[in-house]
C-alpha cells in the first residue's frame, strides 16, 4: 500500500467511532422521524425506476423497512449480501431475512450474483458521512468501494444515480478518501432532502 493511501485509511479510522457513537446516541424518536422523511424524499423520484438497488438498514441508519416495502411493491430492488473482500452479492428484496455476515440483515432469495449491480437505475448507499463533492465515508470493509467499481466497469462512464443516506449533520465534512473510494452523486438527509453533489 502506498504511504498515502495508508494516512487515508488511518485518519478514516480516526473518524469513524465518534460518528458511530453519535448514531448510537441519537434518541429513537429522532430516527423514527428521520427514516420517515427520508422517505418522503425518495419515493417519489425512485418509484419511476424499473431497478433500484439498497440496503436492509441497521436500526442506528436513517433509512426505514417501510420505504424499501413502498421500492418492492413498484420496483425490482435488489438488497446486499456480504461475501467477503469481494464486490457485494444481490438478492430481491424479501419480508423475510435472516443474519448475515457482519451482523447484518440478509434476504432469503436466490443470489442473483455481484454483476446484478449493474441492473439498478439508482443505488441507494449506506454511509457514516460523506464529503461535498460525494466521497463517502462507509463502516472500512471496502465492500461499496468494490462494488461501484465493479458497476463501473460494467456501466462505462455516463452519469449515475448514487445516492448517499444519511444524518443531516453527516453530509458536508471533510471526508479523507484516495484513488480507490468512488464517490456517490447525491445524498439524502432529512431536513435537505434530496441533493446532487458536484464532482
Ligand atoms: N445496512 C447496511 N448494510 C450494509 C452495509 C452498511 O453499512 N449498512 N455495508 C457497508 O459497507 C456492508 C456491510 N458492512 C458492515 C461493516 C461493519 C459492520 C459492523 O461493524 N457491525 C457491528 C454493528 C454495527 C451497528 O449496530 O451500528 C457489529 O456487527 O458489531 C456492519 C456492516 C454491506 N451491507
Ligand atoms: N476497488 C477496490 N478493490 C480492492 N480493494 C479496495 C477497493 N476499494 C477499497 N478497497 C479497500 O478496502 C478497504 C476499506 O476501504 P474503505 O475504508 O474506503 O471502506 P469504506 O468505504 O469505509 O467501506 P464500505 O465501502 O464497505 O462502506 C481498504 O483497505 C481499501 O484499500
Amino acid at each position: 500500500m502506498l504511504a498515502g493511501s495508508q494516512n487515508v485509511a488511518a485518519a478514516k479510522r480516526a473518524l469513524r467511532p465518534s460518528l458511530l457513537a453519535a448514531r448510537r446516541a441519537r434518541p429513537e424518536a429522532d430516527r423514527e422521524r428521520a427514516r420517515a422523511a427520508v422517505a418522503v424524499h425518495l419515493t417519489d423520484d425512485l418509484t419511476g425506476a424499473g431497478c433500484v438497488a439498497a440496503y436492509l438498514p441497521l436500526p442506528s441508519e436513517p433509512l426505514g423497512r417501510d420505504l424499501l416495502r413502498t421500492l418492492a411493491a413498484r420496483t425490482r430492488l435488489l438488497i446486499p449480501v456480504v461475501t467477503g473482500a469481494a464486490p457485494l452479492d444481490w438478492c430481491l428484496f424479501t419480508e423475510t431475512t435472516r443474519p448475515g455476515q457482519l451482523g447484518i440483515e440478509e434476504p432469503d432469495g436466490p443470489r442473483l450474483g455481484p454483476q446484478a449491480i449493474a441492473d439498478a437505475d439508482a443505488v441507494l448507499v449506506p454511509a457514516l458521512a460523506v464529503g461535498p463533492h460525494g466521497h463517502r465515508l462507509g463502516r472500512g470493509g471496502g465492500h461499496y468501494d468494490r462494488t461501484l467499481a465493479l458497476r463501473g466497469e460494467l456501466r462505462g462512464p455516463a452519469r449515475d444515480r448514487l445516492i448517499a443516506v444519511v444524518y443531516d449533520d453527516e453530509l458536508g465534512l471533510d471526508v479523507p478518501h484516495d484513488d480507490l473510494d468512488r464517490p456517490v452523486t447525491a445524498a439524502v438527509t432529512p431536513s435537505r432532502g434530496l441533493i446532487s453533489l458536484p464532482h
